[in-house]
């Protein structure tokens, strides 16, 4: 037989983790109460696929995670993919912000070898938890060479998806994450992974960014838009010291007149700003809602507003030229 490959799995807590008071309990659960080797030990299916060894980095629910936790687990990651004993990775997570961490590492891991973030929406304790499949399929996707080169995955509920695309759909159904627009990568089905496209934007070991030295990273918020919005919320962003906002707009990311008014002053300030959109699907294209050219703003292209967060952050860490930020959100 093949030599297995060596996936690591480096835990970080999440409902993949969590555990509920019954079997019927599939909400008000306790994420992160389990640890990586019980996580493992649930799974034994793992060992014919892969070598796996396993990792607590963090013990959090992921509305926790912050930037010093994704300086910590890329610098991590990319330890070790670094050596030749791992050949891949599963990062277990919680599902709430597990699409921002996919694309943080996404844009900062130097290496092709295969990432795969992976969560569940129930519990361990719950009827039909799908942790453990998903679990077992993020280990199979890891270790698999159709994989390596695809940039950092997300495999949930039999499917797999880009880290750029990929977005949590649902509050509480196992079918949460979804591809809608531009459409998932493939399948995990039969012990094999199936891809059917790849992502065209840079990642991984093509992106300009390098977190191997840095601590901390520039702030950058989100402001929402809304009928009878007010600029209150971004003048104390502004106030506080964000060094860029990112304005989730209604429609095509248009700027309602008072708001539009306080980000022309924050930018006047050296704010950078990006123009992103609340609804989900679709281009925010540049000088399209708002004048870009005339206000030195950038259109957030398709990412939505907690992706525009990630590549705003990671860009100021390398320039604060709007226009080569605009060229960023059209490479990445
Ligand atoms: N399904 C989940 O993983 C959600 C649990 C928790 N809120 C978290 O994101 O970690």
């Amino acid at each position: 037989a093949d030599k297995l490959a060596h996936v690591t799995i480096l835990a970080t807590g999440g409902t993949i983790a969590g555990s509920g008071a019954s079997s019927t309990t599939t909400v008000g659960y306790t994420a992160a109460t389990v640890g990586v080797n019980q996580l493992i030990a649930a799974v034994p299916e793992l060992a014919k696929v892969a070598d796996v060894k396993g990792e607590q980095v963090f013990q959090i629910a992921s509305e926790n995670m912050t930037n010093q936790h994704w300086l910590t687990l890329a610098k991590r990651v990319n330890t070790l993919l670094a050596q030749a004993d791992v050949d891949g990775i599963v990062i277990t997570h919680g599902t709430d912000t597990l699409e921002e961490t996919a694309y943080f590492l996404d844009l900062t891991v130097k290496s092709k070898k295969p990432v795969v973030l992976v969560g569940a929406m129930r519990p361990g304790t719950a009827l039909s938890a799908d942790g453990p499949i998903n679990l077992y399929n993020a280990v199979l996707l890891a270790a698999s060479q159709e994989a390596i080169g695809k940039g950092v995955l997300v495999a949930l509920n039999d499917q797999i998806h880009a880290a750029r695309e990929v977005t949590k759909t649902n509050t509480s159904t196992p079918d949460s994450f979804k591809t809608p627009e531009l459409g998932m990568l493939g399948y995990i089905q039969g012990n094999k992974p199936y891809f059917y496209r790849a992502s065209t934007r840079k990642n991984t070991a093509d992106t300009e960014f390098d977190v191997s030295k840095l601590d901390s990273l520039p702030q950058v918020d989100i402001v929402y838009g809304y009928a009878n919005v007010n600029p209150v919320a971004l003048n104390a962003l502004v106030a506080a010291g964000a060094r860029g906002i990112i304005h989730a707009g209604v429609g095509d990311g248009s700027l309602a007149a008072p708001v539009k008014t306080a980000l022309i002053a924050a930018r006047k300030q050296g704010v950078l700003i990006v123009r992103s959109s609340r609804v989900g699907q679709g281009i925010i294209a540049r000088n399209g809602e708002a004048n870009d050219d005339e206000l030195d703003f950038v259109a957030s292209d398709t990412l939505n507003p907690q992706k525009a967060r990630i590549l705003l952050t990671l860009a100021l860490t390398r320039t604060t030229d709007s226009k080569e930020i605009q060229r960023m959100f059209y490479t990445y």
